[in-house]
């Protein structure tokens, strides 16, 4: 087991020709089995003040669903597109995983809705949560933020959303098996209570959930099969927002921040952790234009990371140099 003892530097790979994609909204990342980049983005939808009512039903059902295809796989080198899908499905898309038989896992806020595409199949293969129906009993999201598949079990974890405070586990064949979780009291935050979890990295080597605690601007992991909280990373330069988070095999966390508040001194920026301990190893910004909302985060194991951007519209590449010092332990 190599340890990350040496120098570590991200920084933003310039030649990377994705950032003049023009996207929609970018509001979810994954890596494929090739390691190619999935992006998940809204097209011609945004979300903004007048998407929802005070009840969070969605208010532009009339636009129809996104004509564009939602669903990008790029060549994570030239950017060159290799193969997209998923037009005519979506409202507002969120989340994005790939689980390891290459199905794409995703949230849409709009519909309240979780679902598993075959990487060439129209149809879904299964969805969870009634279209357009907010709710937080077991078979209704209100605005659900990600969700991801444990690669041994096959368990699915939902991040339970931006207007509930939870994350249900449900079977393989998707029946509810529990959940956890509960809305921040006044006051200081304690453990397992959220405000707007909103990403989730599941660590398969520790049996851990990470979730991006947004509002509460920290991580909080879990055991995968009891919801029992382990611990809290949280750092004064991740300001008052923590959006996304994301593991890479090997023992690295990384994870994104919201803009700082007027008077505020953290800036945007990325962050990656040693795992284990929980500190921060480096920060990065890009070189070219700059963070406005950085919504997502996916890094492959040569510590390649993706940033994507829901209101630049954009998908950063930072490559990682780091001079490693050989300790076996
Ligand atoms: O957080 C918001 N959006 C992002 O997370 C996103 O996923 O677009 C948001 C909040 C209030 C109004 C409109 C949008």
């Amino acid at each position: 087991e190599k340890e990350h003892t040496g120098d570590f530097h991200v920084e933003e790979a310039v030649e990377w020709p994705g950032l003049d994609l023009k996207l929609g909204q970018v509001s979810g990342l994954a890596l494929d089995a090739e390691n190619n980049l999935v992006i998940f983005h809204r097209g011609d939808h945004v979300w903004d003040e007048n998407s929802f009512d005070s009840k969070f039903v969605y208010q532009q059902r009339g636009l129809g669903p996104i004509e564009q295809n939602t669903i990008l796989v790029l060549n994570p080198s030239n950017a060159k597109l290799l193969h997209s899908m998923g037009k005519s499905l979506f409202y507002l898309p969120h989340g994005l995983s790939i689980d390891k038989n290459s199905n794409f896992w995703v949230t849409d806020v709009a519909l309240h809705q979780v679902f598993k595409l075959g990487a060439y199949d129209r149809e879904p293969l299964l969805m969870l949560g009634v279209a357009l129906q907010p709710g937080s009993d077991k078979n209704h999201f209100c605005q659900p933020t990600d969700v991801t598949v444990d690669p041994i079990t096959g368990s699915i974890y939902v991040s339970d959303g931006y207007c509930n405070s939870r994350i249900i586990q449900f079977s393989p064949n998707g029946l509810y098996v529990m959940q956890w979780g509960e809305e921040t009291s006044l006051g200081r935050a304690r453990p397992g209570q959220f405000r707007i979890p909103h990403s989730l990295a599941l660590i398969p080597d520790f049996s851990q959930l990470c979730v991006a605690d947004r509002e509460n601007g920290r991580i909080q992991c879990f055991m995968l099969e009891t919801g029992e909280f382990i611990r809290e990373i949280k750092h004064k330069s991740f300001g008052r927002e923590l959006f996304a988070v994301s593991y890479v095999p090997g023992g690295l966390l990384f994870a994104v921040n919201g803009m700082p508040y007027p008077g505020e001194a953290e800036p945007v920026q990325g962050f990656v952790m040693n795992f284990s301990t929980g500190e921060i190893i480096d920060t990065f910004i890009p070189l070219r234009k700059s963070f406005e909302m950085p919504h997502d985060v996916v890094a492959s194991e040569d510590k390649t990371v993706f940033i994507g951007d829901v209101q630049a519209r954009a998908v950063w590449k930072f490559a990682s140099t780091e001079k490693m010092e050989h300790r076996s332990v």
